[in-house]
């Protein structure tokens, strides 16, 4: 089984060339964050533009705009209930991070529904949290148009797949996805637990060896969301860019793990430039 390791980040995450300028590292946007989970949407926000994305838009509850303003001045906002202008901005991404902290009630639910209806293959979505969820409870199908990453922890791929947890192995996930590669065959599947592992298209699955349980804590996914997005807004290929992602994610963790009981979201959000560095120098 190939391994998501350091080698592999090393060789995606490279110096940037001196003639670059913020259009060439992603327009990125967030979609998440209700009136209860707007935590959510800050560290997915956050942890995009912290792994460098170029541009970066959290689309959320109105009530959460002060707090991302103050926390995180480099993102734009926008109302996600303005379902118009989300659909237009959608258009205008190269990376959409849908469901962070989304919640699953109705107003959740139409603005799922509006943004699967205004991806084009020229989007990657990555798929998380609340957004699985809806799918499940309400049977709606993965877009058949852009590059699709989900990303659920084992109950939301339970609900997703209806494989029951404890069932959960290479060989049950494969038929699960070869079901969904029947309505878009981009589809990669990151299904998070103490030992990640990805399964792209090409049939491969790859383990993450990094990782600790320090990560135990809530927001540690919403974060991946906002480090993946940022991956695939800056480096290529797009399939090792996302592996690059997980390996970003748990090796801060594992860094921070050397001296902290939890390795909280935001302290691998602010470690992240720094630790990117280190990776593009070696
Ligand atoms: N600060 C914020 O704003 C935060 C906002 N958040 C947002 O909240 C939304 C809901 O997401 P969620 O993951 O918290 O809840 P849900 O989907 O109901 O799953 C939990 C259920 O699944 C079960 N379970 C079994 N295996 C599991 C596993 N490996 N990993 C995890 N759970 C596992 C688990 O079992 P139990 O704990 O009961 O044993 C329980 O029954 C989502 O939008 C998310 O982005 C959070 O990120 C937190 C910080
Ligand atoms: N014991 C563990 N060892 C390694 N990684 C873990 C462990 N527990 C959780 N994680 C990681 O933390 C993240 C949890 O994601 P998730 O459950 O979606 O969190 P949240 O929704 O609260 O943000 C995943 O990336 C998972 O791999
Ligand atoms: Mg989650």
């Amino acid at each position: 089984m190939p391994e998501i390791n350091l080698q592999l980040a090393k060789n995606i995450i490279q110096p940037r060339p001196k003639d670059s300028y913020k259009g060439k590292f992603g327009r990125v946007l967030i979609i998440g964050g209700n009136q209860n989970f707007g935590g959510a949407a800050i560290m997915s926000a956050s942890a995009a533009v912290y792994a460098g994305a170029g541009l970066v838009t959290t689309a959320t509850d109105p009530n959460n705009f002060t707090a991302l303003h103050s926390r995180l001045p480099e993102s734009m906002v926008l109302d996600y209930n303005d379902h118009a202008y989300l659909k237009q901005l959608v258009n205008e991404m190269n990376v959409v991070v849908i469901g962070p902290g989304l919640g699953t009630d109705g107003q959740s639910l139409a603005i799922l529904r509006a943004v699967f209806t205004a991806i084009t293959d020229t989007q990657a979505i990555i798929i998380d949290g609340s957004a699985l969820t809806l799918m499940a409870q309400h049977q709606i199908p993965i877009p058949a148009k852009g590059h699709i990453v989900l990303t659920p922890h084992q109950m939301e791929w339970q609900r997703l797949s209806t494989i029951p947890i404890n069932e959960q192995t290479d060989t049950t996930t494969h038929q699960a996805l070869v079901k969904l590669w029947r309505f878009n065959p981009t589809v990669t599947l990151v299904l998070k637990s103490a030992q990640t592992k990805v399964y792209p298209p090409d049939g491969t699955v790859w383990i993450n060896q990094a990782g600790n349980p320090g990560m135990a804590t809530g927001g540690s996914g919403d974060t991946l969301t906002g480090i993946l997005a940022a991956c695939l807004g800056q480096f290529q290929p797009q399939d090792k860019a996302l592996l690059a992602g997980v390996y970003l994610h748990s090796a801060v963790a594992d860094k921070l793990a050397q001296t902290s009981y939890v390795t909280l979201p935001q302290e691998i959000i602010q470690e992240l430039p720094k630790f990117m560095h280190q990776l593009a120098q070696a």
